[in-house]
């Protein structure tokens, strides 16, 4: 049985160092749930609190109704990925699927049975003589998975479980996980510092930074309406450009560095002369040949071609540098020290106060299981 998590006032000190100072969130039923941020930012810290492996300073975590803070790891009945490969060496496949099953009491199913469906179900069902220094860094993650599977348990945790792999498997093995969490229908918690895996892979994304979740959401709208400047820069690449606010006739403009105006629509109201930065990611720049009245002069200092997009580098008058991407076109490419225009697309690009909190309408923040329950 799946179940749903609830974390109220999550505290977690280290001696003197407090790492998570007051955590809340929820994780639905059957959820693929992300925790997302650079290193040390208290993903793993979270986790292992989850799992019983660290102690709770504050706070309360509950599966369902149940509160768990000072029940014994074996207890909770969680399965366990981490990023160096738990499965026993000296063990065949089958054996280490075998191994959960046998240490678990009162699971009163046929060992062989089950062991050959969660084989099958990971597809490796093919090697499971073999021992694990026989297998593929992506076929021991397979077995890992099926061991922490096989036991049914009721939260599936992961750590990294991809980071000991090269990038074409990660890429596969990322699909791997997502399908097969979805047929297990099992609530997960993943863990990783990967923007891209996690987008692809996750219903929901915690992005973290020292110990605090800065946005929670679904991994489109939190790339589309990132909350703040550091979640704008962490999920994907953007651009920060400096403007500040302008009234004028009942409109509000955002002016940048060299005068150029733009009018952004799902823009909250602002001070007339308030200082913003615009996140704009490369995606959303245009760059035109031909120099334009209307938007930042620059020249271009590089052009990468793609294949499919065309990267261009380029130094602005605002003496701002900024990286723009584009559909290549046939014989089309704007070469190094060309002078060109750059705009904007205001329907895409986000506006950020000066504390670095988004000024735009639509900035969801979902991290309880009412407000999961109307998003999801
Ligand atoms: N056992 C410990 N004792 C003291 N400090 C610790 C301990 N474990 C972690 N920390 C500190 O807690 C903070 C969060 O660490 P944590 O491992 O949770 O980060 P993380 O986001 O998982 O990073 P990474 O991606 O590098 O694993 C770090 O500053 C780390 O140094």
């Amino acid at each position: 049985m799946s179940v749903e998590i609830s974390i109220r006032n999550a505290v977690k000190r280290y001696g003197e160092n407090t790492i998570i100072e007051d955590l809340s969130l929820d994780v639905k039923n059957g959820e693929f749930f992300t925790l997302l941020g650079p290193s040390g930012c208290g993903k793993t810290t979270l986790l292992r609190m989850i799992a019983g492996f660290n102690t709770i300073e504050g706070g309360t975590f509950k599966f369902n109704d149940t509160l768990i803070n000072i029940m014994n790891p074996e207890k909770r009945n969680i399965g366990m990925v981490f990023q160096n490969y738990a499965i026993f060496p000296n063990m065949s496949v089958r054996k280490n699927v075998e191994f959960g099953l046998k240490h678990k009491k009162n699971l009163k199913v046929d060992i062989k049975e089950e062991t050959n469906k969660f084989l099958k179900l990971v597809k490796v069902d093919g090697y499971a003589d073999r021992m694990p220094d026989r297998l593929s860094g992506g076929q021991q993650q397979r077995v890992a998975l099926a061991r922490a599977l096989v036991i049914k348990p009721d939260v599936l945790l992961m750590d990294e479980p991809l980071s000991n792999l090269d990038a074409k498997l990660r890429v596969e093995m990322r699909t791997v996980i997502k399908e097969i969490q979805r047929e297990v229908g099992i609530t997960t918690i993943y863990v990783t510092h990967d923007q891209e895996e996690a987008m692809a892979v996750s219903d929901r994304i915690a992005v973290m930074k020292d110990g605090v979740i800065r946005h929670c959401s679904t991994p489109q709208k939190i790339y589309q309406r990132p909350a703040d400047v550091f979640v704008a820069t962490f999920i994907g690449k953007s651009n920060l450009l400096q403007a500040k606010v302008v009234k004028e006739n009942d409109t509000q403009y955002v002016e940048f560095l060299n005068g150029y105006k733009v009018v952004f629509n799902d823009m909250k109201d602002a001070n007339h002369e308030e200082k913003v930065t615009i996140s704009a990611r490369p995606e959303e720049l245009t760059v035109h040949k031909e120099v334009q009245k209307d938007g930042i002069k620059g020249i271009v200092k590089d052009s990468v071609f793609l294949g499919l997009n065309t990267h261009y580098f380029v130094d602005l008058e605002t003496n701002e540098e900024i990286e723009i991407i584009q559909e290549s076109e046939i014989g089309e490419i704007i070469q190094p020290g060309s002078e060109i225009t750059l705009t904007i697309n205001t329907k895409k690009a986000n506006v950020f106060s000066e504390d670095g909190n988004s000024l735009m309408h639509g900035v969801d923040n979902i991290t309880t299981k009412e407000q999961a329950d109307k998003a999801l």
